[in-house]
């Protein structure tokens, strides 16, 4: 959409633009400038970039990057990987940041179940998996990632549940060509876990004993390296996940107001 407007600015026609257009057309270049190496997003910006200070006009100050404001910038998404064991309360919390620091909301395992229930053509393969704890393919799963994200207006994500391998992760990178920018880990003893997974009746073939005991196994078998490989890059947040939902939340919000401008 930024694109498209910035294409219909360099109409070689229109030499004299307005100020209020030249800044718009500045923070429009630097927001593309910042997204050249994301694969996700049209390699054409750096032409673009060219163009425009080929054009006579426009002065260097014009390109030159100015503070941006991210939150009219949906090139550059602000990405949250949230992550825990199952029934850690990854889905309670990310309603809360929802609601306070606005973010769009992506449920991993959410978007696997919407698959099974329109019955696409890997319904019954991913519906297999998530009944015996496993974690479906990582094209599947990024794929239907990538379509939410190019799909939806926000610029800021709450990744909820995934990368829930490092080749999990791997795919999500080569394939959106970003990584996140925090990742929250909702750390939870498993017998409380358990609890809670067993009393949420939102009738999910997964919440039942048999399967929890699997979903342990997996989360510390190949969820754990994924929280480790962040812990060495210093994007993780551990957060202490026992308590009310409200004493949570009073740990994951200084997280997210400490982003204030880039994520607010
Ligand atoms: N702090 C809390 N104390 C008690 N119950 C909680 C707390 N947080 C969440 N719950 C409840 O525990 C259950 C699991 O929470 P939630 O669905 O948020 O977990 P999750 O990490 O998203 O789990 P999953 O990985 O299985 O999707 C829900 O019924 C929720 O209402
Ligand atoms: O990235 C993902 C996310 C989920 N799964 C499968 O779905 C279930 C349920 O996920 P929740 O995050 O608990 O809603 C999970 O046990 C996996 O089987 C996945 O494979 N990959
Ligand atoms: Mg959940």
């Amino acid at each position: 959409m930024a694109l498209s407007l910035l294409k219909s600015f360099l109409n070689p026609s229109r030499k004299c633009l307005a100020t209020k257009h030249c800044k718009t057309l500045s923070n429009l270049i630097w927001s593309q400038y910042g997204n050249l190496h994301n694969p996700m997003y049209d390699p054409e910006p750096f032409q673009v970039l060219y163009r425009v200070i080929s054009v006579e006009s426009f002065t260097t100050e014009v390109v030159k990057p100015v503070k941006q404001d991210i939150s009219s910038n949906r090139t550059r998404p602000f990405i949250t990987f949230v992550l825990g064991g199952p029934g850690s309360g990854k889905g309670t919390q990310c309603e809360k940041i929802v609601e306070t620091f606005g973010f769009t909301h992506l449920s991993a395992g959410d978007l696997l179940r919407k698959e099974i229930s329109s019955n696409s053509e890997n319904g019954s393969t991913i519906l297999d998996i998530i009944k015996e704890g496993k974690i479906v393919p990582s094209e599947i799963t990024v794929k239907l990632i990538q379509r939410a994200i190019q799909s939806s207006e926000s610029y800021k994500f709450l990744i909820d549940g995934f990368p829930r391998s490092d080749e999990n992760r791997i795919a999500f990178e080569r394939v959106i060509g970003m990584e996140p920018e925090v990742v929250l880990f909702f750390d939870c003893p498993e017998e409380e876990m358990v609890k809670r997974v067993l009393s949420r009746n939102q009738g999910r073939v997964d919440d039942n004993i048999e399967t929890i005991k699997k979903r342990l196994k997996v989360f510390a078998g190949s969820n754990l390296p994924v929280i480790n490989y962040y812990s060495g890059k210093g994007k993780l947040r551990k957060i202490d996940a026992v308590g009310t939902v409200d004493e949570i939340f009073e740990k994951v919000h200084p997280i997210f107001a400490a982003y204030k401008g880039a994520a607010s």
